[in-house]
């Protein structure tokens, strides 16, 4: 998680919305290109032809990069787009990805509908408990923020109940409750079955963004969470 303090450049919402258009199919063909790596049973030529092509395209995408990662370079307003995000990044192949969206009517409530397929097992069949993890950490923050009370992670406790298969999958986050700049989050990953994995988490607003605030005197408008 990058933490910028200060306002991240802003394009417009017709200059995000062509964005996206633009990088929303790329990043999920590369992602069904991680899928077919993991399940093709093509014969060996055509891996080492396949490979020779990749490298190509990589090297292509190459020629103009930037230097570190992508932070919130895009967005407009309070909508910034953590688009290098691990979980729910817009430009990530390696993000399943999920999309939190409000739900239920506990504080912050929100679930995200997700297929994780090859790219995430663990035991055969099964997800990897590291990316369960992966998804109630981002579902209990999405929650905190939701709630008006964004925080880092200071702990994240899981309880994996029964194994997750892979395939459809519901994740779900909401505040449990808050005391300040300290927000208690719970969670579930739910399969077919039932819930699978529990999460509860504290999620605090580090000390460097309270002072920010309170030199700035904006309670309403914490920094920038990517
Ligand atoms: C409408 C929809 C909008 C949606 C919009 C989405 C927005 C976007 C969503 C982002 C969703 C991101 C979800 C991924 C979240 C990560 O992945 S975050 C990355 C992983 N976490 C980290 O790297 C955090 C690393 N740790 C730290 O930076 C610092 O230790 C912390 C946790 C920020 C605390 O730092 P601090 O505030 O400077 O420290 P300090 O003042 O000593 O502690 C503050 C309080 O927390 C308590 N505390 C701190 N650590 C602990 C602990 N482990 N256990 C218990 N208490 C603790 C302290 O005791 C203290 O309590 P009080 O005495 O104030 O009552």
């Amino acid at each position: 998680m990058s933490v910028n303090p200060d306002r991240p450049a802003e394009i417009t919402p017709e200059e995000l919305a062509a964005q996206t258009a633009l990088y929303a199919p790329f990043t999920q063909a590369v992602r069904e290109l991680v899928d077919a790596t993991i399940r093709t049973t093509v014969d060996p030529a055509t891996i080492r032809t396949a490979q020779a092509e990749v490298e190509a395209i990589t090297a292509r995408l190459r020629e103009e990069q930037l230097e570190g990662s992508l932070g919130a370079h895009f967005g407009h307003g309070r909508a910034r787009q953590p688009w290098g995000n691990t979980v729910v990044g817009l430009r990530n192949p390696v993000a399943p990805p999920l999309r939190p969206v409000p739900a239920g009517d506990r504080e912050g409530e929100v679930h995200a509908e997700v297929v994780l397929g090859a790219a995430y097992e663990g035991p055969p069949g099964l997800v990897h408990g590291g990316v369960s993890s992966l998804l109630l950490d981002q579902i209990l923050g999405t929650a905190a923020a939701a709630a008006g009370k964004p925080g880092m992670t200071a702990y994240l406790n899981l309880t994996y109940r029964r194994p997750t298969p892979l395939g459809p999958l519901r994740v779900e986050g909401w505040v449990d409750r808050s005391e300040g700049h300290k927000t208690w989050a719970r969670g579930h990953v739910v399969g077919p079955d039932g819930p699978t994995v529990e999460a509860e988490g504290l999620f605090v607003l580090p000390r460097w963004a309270r002072e920010l605030l309170a030199r700035r005197g904006d309670a309403e408008a914490p920094p920038a969470f990517e």
